[in-house]
């Protein structure tokens, strides 16, 4: 057996309280972040690599981990974004023909520091009850002073904007470009599975900066507009909160996915809050309000729209519901094309339930279109 040697290692939380495991490979390391856990058994690599966990040390609750490895194509962005990684098992080796990188060595190239053989279960556990919260994770288990000195200095998710450590510093453009329509999507985080999809739809799509202008996006003349998935509190995303007012005033047609849909949300005077624990995995779910129909959805959020003040607003209704909660998981402008989900429909490796909210966004554009 690999790493019979592998150092101690320790999960501090932001109370005090301690777990213990040890480091992946021969390393010492280090890594803070919030602590939060997704309840997926499958999809680890789109886990780490989705850019709305950046900031986040992630619990996953599946037993094991790395044991199909890695393949560059299923990534949802260019390197894992979370901070740190704290699981049960994890596989030295894997066992799918088509990986090209065992996890530990797709980890090593994101520069990531992971630990497991931790009681994940009493972890989580420990977190559903007493809330979210800031942890460290360290190899330097003999000097808990020291890392709760370090911990003190993390910020507190509440009010942090994390779409710039993410977003793309220039414009680029997505699929093909005889494609019959146009979206301009603005990068808060974006995950290359909501690319494809509209690839896949005909669409060609130029990405823009999380601060980029109505007039920049405009210039290019979409056919649509596209609010992505990213991290931190949407609360202080001044530019891209003005940016959809504009799009909304203009009645273009507009799509907005998780963090997108909070953005859309307050760009209608409607607050945003941050959740007890959040809703992250891939079996959460959801009410069609409209269809009366239920969808399994993935999730990841740790922040959510007000439910009263969306039914107390005109403007707005809700048209999803997250049923493990009650809580709001999409609305709709009722005098406007404008409509946007809390949870993923271009969930990959699925479920696949929501992904008819991108043809309906596709309909909103033919229809304006035609
Ligand atoms: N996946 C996302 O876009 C997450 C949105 C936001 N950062 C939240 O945690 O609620």
């Amino acid at each position: 057996m690999k790493y019979q040697t592998r150092k101690k290692a320790i999960i501090l939380l932001e109370d005090g309280t301690i777990f213990h495991g040890k480091a992946v490979g021969d390393k010492d390391g280090k890594a803070v972040g919030e602590v939060c856990f997704n309840t997926g058994m499958t999809g680890y690599q789109e886990i780490f690599t989705d850019p709305s966990y950046y900031g986040q040390l992630m619990v996953t609750t599946n037993a094991h981990i790395g044991n199909y490895g890695t393949l560059a194509e299923e990534s949802e962005s260019d390197k894992a974004k979370i901070s740190g990684l704290i699981c049960k098992n994890f596989s030295y080796t894997h066992s799918r023909p088509a990986a090209d990188k065992s996890l530990q060595e797709f980890l090593d190239d994101s520069n990531l520091f992971a630990i497991s053989d931790v009681d994940t279960r009493a972890l989580v556990t420990y977190i559903r009850e007493n809330g979210a919260m800031n942890a460290i994770i360290s190899t330097d288990v003999d000097n808990i002073e020291g890392l709760k000195k370090e911990l003190a200095e993390v910020p507190d998710m509440n009010g942090l904007e994390l779409a710039s450590k993410v977003s793309t510093k220039e414009p680029y453009y997505f699929g093909n470009e005889n494609a019959t329509y146009k979206i301009a999507a603005l990068d808060v985080g974006i995950k290359k599975n909501i690319l494809r999809n509209f690839d896949q739809r005909d669409v060609y799509v130029k990405v823009f900066p999380y601060n980029a202008t109505y007039e920049e996006m405009s210039e290019w003349n979409p056919d649509g507009y596209f609010l992505s998935n990213g991290p931190g509190d949407p609360a202080p995303l001044d530019s891209a909160i003005n940016l959809t007012k504009t799009i909304i005033e203009k009645d273009h047609p507009l799509f907005g996915i998780c963090l997108g849909h909070q953005i859309i949300a307050i760009a209608n005077g409607i607050k945003t809050y941050k959740m007890h624990h959040g809703h992250r995995g891939i079996n959460h779910p959801v009410k069609n309000l409209k269809t009366g129909k239920g969808e399994i959805t993935s999730q990841n959020h740790g922040f959510s729209v007000d439910k009263a003040e969306t039914e107390a607003n005109n403007e707005v209704e809700i048209t999803h519901i997250c049923l493990n909660d009650d809580t709001v998981g999409g609305i709709a402008m009722k005098n406007k094309n404008c409509f946007s989900v809390q949870y993923h429909p271009e969930a990959s490796p699925g479920p696949h339930d929501a992904s008819y909210l991108f043809d309906e966004f596709m309909d909103r554009i033919k229809r304006v279109k035609a």
